[in-house]
């Protein structure tokens, strides 16, 4: 069901300039209360003026939080937990504090891969962590992760951009599945013995191909999701091609299926809170 925004507390981080700030004051004229997340206090103060002149009523509130995301969990945790006390729980999570450096992989610094993944990566993990709790029992709220076009595919001179983005969209799809239930949905596929993969990997390295999959739902699963990864062999290509539509409706099962798991774990579980309750 649509969240709504007038009167919801929005955390965005990286709040203080470009896509950010807009979506800060995207979010201020639809009502909704803003906290700011970033590094530099006086370009967090500079953004909270500029988002307040789109203000619709004289409620609405713009607190400016000066930290980085990417350093220590228990310092993003705690100003939160400040910003949850002045503004309520965090309805919605906006993750957009990143930055990119680009260069031949032999020319970027060891140092760069690490600060990227930081920043990008655990930057998007950390707030995240610290508001799954709240907005989970309160069966309330959004946690947007922005990537970017090179999250979806490999450029030339983007090794260490693309990876820390690739990372955010793999989080944000098994985020969507959460928790009990993973159990249940890790079960749709089969374990495969390391000596297996183990082979297959070699092989597949010796031939020079990019991907390496397992059994029938591993073939699938590579063909499906190969996006813009190069092919090794014409006949690669080809199967991917005609096999696209097919593999794709199969997925829409899988994921019908996924959702009836999670569907039905919280039935569950709210049918044992009620006995709880009457006991
Ligand atoms: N612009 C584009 O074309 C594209 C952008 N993106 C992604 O969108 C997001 C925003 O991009 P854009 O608007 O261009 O970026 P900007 O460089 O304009 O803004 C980055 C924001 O993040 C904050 N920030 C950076 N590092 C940290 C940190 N460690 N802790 C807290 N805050 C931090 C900055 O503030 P401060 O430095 O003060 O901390 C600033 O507010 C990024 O994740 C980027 O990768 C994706 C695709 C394309
Ligand atoms: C059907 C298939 C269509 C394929 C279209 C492919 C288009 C690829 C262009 C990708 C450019 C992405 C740059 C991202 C830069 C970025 O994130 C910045 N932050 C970095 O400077």
């Amino acid at each position: 069901k649509p969240l709504a925004l007038p009167g919801a507390h929005v955390v965005v981080t990286g709040g203080s300039s470009g896509i950010g700030k807009c979506i800060a004051i995207e979010c201020y004229k639809q009502g909704a209360f803003i906290t700011l997340v970033a590094r530099n206090e006086d370009k967090l103060l500079q953004a909270k003026k500029e988002i307040e002149m789109h203000s619709i009523n004289d409620k609405q509130v713009v607190l400016c939080i000066s930290v980085d995301v990417s350093q220590d969990y228990n310092q993003v945790e705690n100003v939160i937990k400040q910003a949850q006390e002045k503004l309520g729980p965090v309805d919605m999570l906006v993750n957009c504090a990143g930055m990119a450096v680009s260069g031949k992989f032999e020319d970027l610094e060891v140092s760069t891969f690490e600060r990227l993944m930081s920043i990008n990566y655990l930057g998007s993990v950390y707030p995240s962590r610290a508001v799954i709790t709240t907005m989970k029992e309160r069966r309330v709220g959004r946690i947007v992760f922005v990537s970017s076009q090179a999250g979806q595919l490999g450029l030339f001179g983007f090794t260490a951009y693309s990876a820390s983005k690739f990372a955010i969209r793999g989080l944000a799809e098994a985020l969507q599945m959460e928790p009990l239930e993973t159990r249940l949905i890790s079960e749709t596929t089969s374990v495969c013995k390391p000596e297996q993969v183990a082979k297959q990997i070699v092989k597949d390295a010796i031939q020079g191909n990019f991907n390496s999959s397992l059994g029938s739902d591993g073939y699938m699963l590579s063909a499906l999701t190969c996006g813009m990864a190069p092919v090794t062999s014409i006949t690669e290509g080809l199967q991917q091609v005609v096999t696209m539509g097919l593999f794709r409706t199969i997925a829409l099962f899988y994921l019908g299926s996924f959702d009836s798991i999670v569907r039905r774990c919280m039935m569950q579980r709210e049918k044992s809170e009620n006995a709880d309750k009457t006991a």
